[in-house]
């Protein structure tokens, strides 16, 4: 099974596949942020770095998929191959960081990467408010991400809202986490982990249905 934790910067995702992974005992695959040699230029000048950036995670997110395709046991990953698409991507074209040729190279080879991959089976979307976003940036101080543009965010905000709601056709749990504190409140962490079970329910009955009508 491929489950995806999907949601904006600093929305917790890295926090929340980590508790998962202790409580249901499941695959982790994580962004690395400190491999990536793109990531703090981007910030400083995005016309120049972006399509060098959104190449370089299209690469790492589709090798993760492949791997995961072959691993027999549950995998949690920490954002989609989608979210960089669908939204960081689209968001940068539509900013004029990246020219429609550069979009459309992008997106074609995209395309092609998707004729052999598979749709996860379950997408966990924390969505949050923009202060919410800013606060955690703030609290985790990561140098380069200081000086984002509140703009970008709520950006990005947008298209996740819409992207979920509107147009990915995989199954979805979104989750409010501006009010929750999963990472230090057992209670909220077991509100989350309450819906998760149902879901994973509802797939396993689906899966044996499949079976019987075989
Ligand atoms: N496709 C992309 N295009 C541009 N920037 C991206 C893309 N994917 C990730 N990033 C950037 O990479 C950095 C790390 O991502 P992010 O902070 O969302 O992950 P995280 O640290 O796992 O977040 P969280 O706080 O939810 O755990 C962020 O600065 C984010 O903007």
């Amino acid at each position: 099974m491929h489950i995806v934790i999907a949601g904006n910067i600093g929305s917790g995702k890295t926090t929340l596949t980590n508790l998962l992974v202790r409580h249901y005992g499941w695959m982790p695959r994580k962004e690395s942020v400190a491999d990536n040699p793109y990531l703090s230029d981007y910030y400083k000048d995005m016309k120049r770095w972006a399509l060098n950036l959104e190449v370089f995670f299209l690469k790492e997110r589709f090798r993760d998929l492949l791997e995961i395709n072959h691993e027999k046991q549950v995998v949690v990953q920490d954002r989609s191959i989608y979210e960089g698409v669908y939204i960081f991507t689209a968001n940068n074209h539509d900013m004029g960081n990246m020219s429609d040729n550069d979009y459309d190279t992008y997106m074609g080879l995209f395309e092609s990467m998707m004729m052999v991959a598979r749709m996860p089976d379950l997408m966990i979307y924390l969505r949050s408010s923009v202060p919410h976003l800013v606060d955690n940036i703030h609290k985790r101080g990561r140098d380069y991400e200081q000086n984002m543009q509140l703009n970008y965010l709520k950006n990005l905000n947008d298209r996740y809202d819409d992207f979920v709601t509107n147009h990915y056709p995989g199954r979805t749990l979104t989750i409010d986490v501006d009010n929750l504190d999963f990472q230090h409140s057992r209670e909220d962490f077991a509100y989350i982990v309450k819906q998760i079970d149902t879901q994973l329910a509802e797939i396993e009955g689906r899966e044996h249905t499949l079976f019987n009508k075989i």
